[in-house]
């Protein structure tokens, strides 16, 4: 099957910065992706530009094997984005029976309604005078209202409460049951790891890495021996240690990276180092995350 969204060497280069450097993938139907990456990285310009709303500087960006902007396009994807910017003079139920009104075969107002956990006097309210929360909400019904195939969510659940997390994460979850293709951006970690079967991991403009969460794991989280210590140990002396893959400092402890635990913990003993509160971890996505972005690593 023709996957649904195909970036080939996509640039982005705005006066003085390159926000994305060159960067290639596809997305097939059903996928989930996360597009993970800190401030800054080129997550919102990627979206962007696979909306339309920004042309590469070079590359091509082809959705349903077209240009993002054209109708057939347009009317097969819905998005949301960080500023969600509604008629205000509207109520959120005008608002959404608005946006109903532009498709051929919009999703039903009581599907939206229960999709996004609006309540009655909700519905009522003026765009305007909705919370950042509410509004956000509004933002994902917006995004759904015209039963679209492949969904754009920017940062989704930024400013939005535990419960809003779970009805946005639930609905997700949802609409991958109905063979729906969502892209979203994150810098939470967790997000990406629960919600997503692949993460593309976006790092000052290029992709660092692709696969699913369990993937990035066992390729970047390596076990790691972790422990603190009274006197400086030199970070040359630890990478000597055979196994020893690498070395990085992080809120008071030192971390060895090693697939060898066993052998490793044996020569730090060997070595009488002075060593204290040893940790044996393994595989959790936040430090992966940090071992690939993270300036203190050594090795
Ligand atoms: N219109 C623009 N003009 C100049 N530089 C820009 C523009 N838009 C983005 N940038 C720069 O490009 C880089 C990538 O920005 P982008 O917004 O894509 O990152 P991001 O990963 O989405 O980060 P965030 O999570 O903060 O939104 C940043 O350094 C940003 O300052």
């Amino acid at each position: 099957m023709e996957p649904k969204i195909v970036l080939s060497n996509v640039k982005k280069a705005f006066k003085n910065k390159t926000a994305v450097d060159t960067i290639s993938f596809s997305i097939h139907k059903g996928e989930v992706v996360a597009i993970l990456g800190a401030n800054g990285a080129g997550k919102t310009t990627t979206m962007m530009m696979m909306l339309g709303l920004l042309e590469p500087t070079s590359g091509t960006v082809q959705l349903f094997g077209k240009h993002p902007k054209e109708k057939y396009v347009r009317e097969r994807i819905g998005a949301m984005l960080q500023e969600v910017s509604v008629i205000d003079a509207l109520k959120v139920r005008e608002v959404i029976q608005l946006f109903r009104s532009y498709y051929t075969h919009p999703l039903s107002f009581e599907e939206l309604v229960d999709f996004t956990g609006f309540s009655k006097d909700e519905l009522q309210k003026r765009a305007n005078k909705l919370s950042g929360g509410q509004k956000r909400r509004l933002g994902f019904a917006l995004a759904l209202a015209g039963d679209p195939e492949v969904l754009f969510f920017d940062e989704p659940t930024v400013g939005l409460d535990v419960t809003s997390r779970k009805i946005f994460w639930d609905t997700v979850r949802e609409l991958k049951q109905r063979g729906k293709t969502v892209l979203f951006t994150t810098h939470y970690l967790q997000e990406a790891d629960d919600v997503a079967e692949r993460v593309i991991l976006f790092h000052e403009g290029k992709i660092i890495s692709d696969g699913t969460p369990k993937e990035i794991k066992t390729k970047l989280t390596k076990q790691s021996i972790s422990f603190t210590s009274d006197s400086t140990i030199g970070v040359e002396e630890l990478k000597e240690i055979p196994l020893v893959t690498g070395v990085f400092q992080k809120n008071e402890r030192t971390h060895v990276i090693t697939e060898h635990t066993d052998e490793v913990l044996g020569a730090l003993f060997a070595r009488n180092l002075p060593i204290r509160n040893i940790e044996i971890e393994r595989g959790r996505l936040e430090d992966a995350f940090e071992q690939l972005v993270d300036k203190r690593e050594v090795v």
